[in-house]
């Protein structure tokens, strides 16, 4: 029997998403995610799609990616779909930092996962859950390829003047302090599937591709390639995020630790865990910045719920007032724009923040037609005016397919060596 089926596992910090398909027609074998790792609350959601059976929902503490873990493959084993089937021909994962050296999806090897635990300093939310994720993998299937596939990747086509920050360049050499990028899996997904959609080659096209999850990222991708992209060296920088501030002027942090007495860690954790939307309002959830902007609409002046919706107003204009100057540097860093594209959680689902982001915008060729921003739908689609000079569409991403794509192109004809050289130039 050929094994045609892959498992793909997205660890993130709090939370695993998984999908397992048949690469042999692509179809979704199942799909399931666990989230809040670590709380009392855990809770674990399982789509058995073959077996064509319900959804399971089990809620209860689940301590740390390797339980997670453990119990996504129980669940999958109540299906007839466990890891030790032999149909399965790999694991593919989510590695999020991969820095220069890994350009291409890799099957994982002893000097992979050191490469990827040195890294854990520029993506310390990411990178340690990655790695349990391969562990626990490689520990129950010891025989399968374990594939990385990560998010800087797709960004390492970045010319230098868009990945070098300009400092001393001796200095930032010796600690590889540079512009990687990262959701580079869902960039490449994106870009790629918003060209299928205009109906034009990926090397045609430049778009703006705007990944607005939890983390958010946007990038300006010319002819299939990427040339900037608004994260660096570490997940933190560029768009206002849920939890992340983004941009902010570098001598904030000296203030904070010589005027504010902060230490390093506390002004980091603050930057990635207490800032963006939730150090503005309070929620870092989008859906919930928006009940509460409607729900103020109808209250009272200077009530209570006025006043909670004045600062979720707030927290929504500055990350709008963010994503529009990142559309525009990006339409001058690509000169000429043939599209410009809404992806993730909120960039799928909320279509204020999308109307917000592209008001106005019509000298750039750029406008939403307001009846196509309100249909909901989970396939691709245009969002703009017939006859746009620039198309603006949403087009929701899937990295565990890209992952799965990658994953099964690698070891499709038994090849499982890595390529991958330690040259230190990482
Ligand atoms: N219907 C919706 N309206 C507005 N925002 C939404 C909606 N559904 C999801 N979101 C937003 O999407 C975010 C999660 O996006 P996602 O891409 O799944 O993030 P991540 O992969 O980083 O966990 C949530 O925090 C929420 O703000
Ligand atoms: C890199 C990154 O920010 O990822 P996520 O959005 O999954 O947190
Ligand atoms: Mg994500």
């Amino acid at each position: 029997m050929t094994a045609t089926r892959v498992l793909v596992l997205n660890s993130g910090s709090s939370s695993v998403k998984y999908q397992l398909l048949d690469m042999s027609d692509g179809s979704r074998l199942a799909v399931g995610l666990v989230e809040r790792i670590g709380e009392e609350t855990s809770r674990l959601k399982h789509s058995p799609l073959a077996a064509g059976g319900e959804s399971r929902e089990t809620t209860g503490p689940i301590a740390d990616h390797d339980a997670a873990l453990k119990a996504v493959a129980g669940e999958l084993s109540r299906d007839g779909l466990g890891l030790d089937s032999p149909e399965l021909a790999a694991i593919g994962h989510r590695v999020v930092h991969g820095g220069k050296l890994f350009t291409q999806p890799t099957v994982v090897d002893d000097a992979v996962l050191a490469e990827i635990e040195r890294l854990i300093p520029v993506a310390p939310l990411h990178n340690p859950a990655n790695l349990t994720g391969i562990r626990t993998a490689r520990a129950l299937r010891p025989d399968l390829p374990q594939v990385a596939v990560f998010d800087t990747a797709f960004h390492t086509t970045m010319p230098e003047a868009a990945a070098r920050y300009a400092i001393d360049v001796e200095t930032a050499d010796r600690h590889r302090v540079r512009r990687y990028g990262f959701h580079g899996t869902s960039h490449a997904y994106v870009s790629r599937e918003t060209a299928h959609l205009l109906g034009r080659a990926p090397e045609d096209v430049n778009v703006i591709v705007l990944h607005l999850g939890n983390g958010a990222s946007a990038s300006a991708v010319e002819r299939g390639r990427c040339v900037d992209t608004s994260m660096g060296l570490t997940p933190l920088e560029g768009l206002v995020m849920g939890t992340r501030s983004g941009d902010v002027d570098p001598a904030v942090i000296f203030h904070l630790s010589r005027v504010g007495g902060m230490s390093t860690d506390e002004i980091d954790t603050l930057l990635n865990t207490k800032s963006g939307l939730v150090g503005l309002c309070g929620d870092n959830d989008m859906r919930e910045i928006r009940r509460r902007i409607d729900e103020g609409a109808e209250a009272p002046e200077g009530s209570e719920s006025a006043q909670d919706a004045a600062r979720a107003q707030l927290a929504f204009d500055i990350y709008i007032h963010r994503l529009r100057k990142y559309i525009g540097a990006y339409y001058a860093v690509l000169g000429r724009v043939d599209a410009v594209v809404f992806t993730a959680g909120v960039g799928e689902n909320a279509a204020p923040v999308r109307e917000a982001a592209i008001a106005g915008l019509e000298s750039l060729g750029l406008a939403v037609d307001s009846g196509l921003n309100a249909v909901r739908s989970a396939e691709p689609r245009l969002i703009s005016p017939e006859g746009a000079r620039v198309a603006v569409a949403v087009v929701p991403t899937d990295e565990e397919l890209e992952i799965a794509n990658q994953t099964y192109a690698l070891v499709r004809n038994g090849n499982t060596s890595n390529g991958y050289t330690s040259n230190g130039n990482s």
